[in-house]
């Protein structure tokens, strides 16, 4: 009989446990609480303790393997946004394949890391033609990190685009103030990302909102104001950010979001998109980090 991740990574403090089809592991330490699972390598909860989630999935998400969870943390690879070619997904495919768990241990800081990994195979190669191994490390401490690296494995260069499509959870996303993305080159997705006016202000998220800030690598900080916090994003290795709510109207075209789940996430992404692609040479390895952390307001 094969051996079960439970009997592989047998730790107090990491647990496997099952919901439909989807592989979960839920994490408990002197920290924090949190969820990921092996689905598109998503995590899907992080709980600082004495703290209200971070994170938001839908209470309509789907867990049958069919199609990505609603929420948490997708992650959108080797593509960001529509696929070039007819008929592939929208934000590539990693997020609709199951990850393996490498490792899973607590630190000696009482911390917890995960590391997971997914890898080409004949279905991948069909949508892309490159050999690839990409793997997630998770860190849960008193902040969530998560470090994703792309490992080129083909023996030649190839460009990506990708984000950590992060659903924040917030008390109130409407006039919503996100700050650290003025003075950035700014798309709007709503109008066929046309080139909007770069401000000088402070973002404020009225939704619908679907926007793409360009060369834009400072830490980013969501002020949910209604929970007394900010969440703040520190990033490596990130040019751009997208901030994404479908609000009342566009909310309705999505089976797996409640028609008033809106008022309760917003999405802050953090990766390399349109014309930030990354060229990740032969044998290659790029990385990409965030860190997301709370303070009080
Ligand atoms: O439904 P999906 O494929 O998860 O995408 C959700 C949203 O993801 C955002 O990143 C995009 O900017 C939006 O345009 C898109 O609607």
């Amino acid at each position: 009989m094969a051996t079960t991740y439970q009997e592989q990574f047998s730790v107090d403090g990491i647990q496997f446990t099952t919901r439909e089809a989807v592989e979960l592991i839920e994490i408990d330490n002197q920290f924090a609480k949190a969820t990921i699972t092996t689905m598109g390598g998503s995590v899907l909860s992080f709980i600082p303790k004495g703290q209200k989630d971070l994170l938001w999935v839908s209470d309509s998400a789907i867990y049958d393997g069919s199609k990505p969870i609603r929420g948490g943390v997708p992650i959108c690879w080797p593509w960001f946004g529509g696929a070039k070619q007819p008929g592939l997904p929208a934000h590539g495919f990693v997020r609709s394949m199951v990850w393996t768990v490498e490792k899973a241990a607590h630190l000696d800081t009482g911390e917890t890391r995960v590391l997971l990994a997914c890898e080409s195979n004949e279905k991948t190669l069909e949508q892309w033609p490159h050999v690839f191994k990409l793997k997630l490390c998770v860190e849960v401490g008193a902040s969530l990190t998560l470090t994703l690296i792309s490992a080129n494995l083909s023996d030649e260069s190839v460009d990506i685009t990708e984000a950590l499509h992060t659903y924040f959870s917030v008390a109130n996303p409407i006039g919503m103030q996100i700050k650290g993305l003025e003075q950035s080159t700014h798309l709007d997705k709503l109008v066929d990302n046309a080139p909007a006016e770069i401000q000088t202000d402070v973002v404020v998220l009225n939704p619908p909102k679907d926007s793409v800030y360009l060369n834009q690598t400072g830490t980013v900080s969501i002020v949910d104001a209604d929970n007394e916090r900010q969440i703040v994003i520190h990033k490596r290795n990130s040019q751009s950010s997208v901030v994404w709510n479908p609000g009342p109207e566009i909310v309705k075209g999505f089976a797996d979001i409640d028609d008033q789940a809106w008022l309760d996430f917003a999405c802050v992404e953090s990766g390399n998109v349109l014309e930030d692609f990354i060229t990740l040479p032969a044998k290659a390895e790029h990385m990409l980090s965030v860190q997301y952390l709370v303070k009080p307001l």
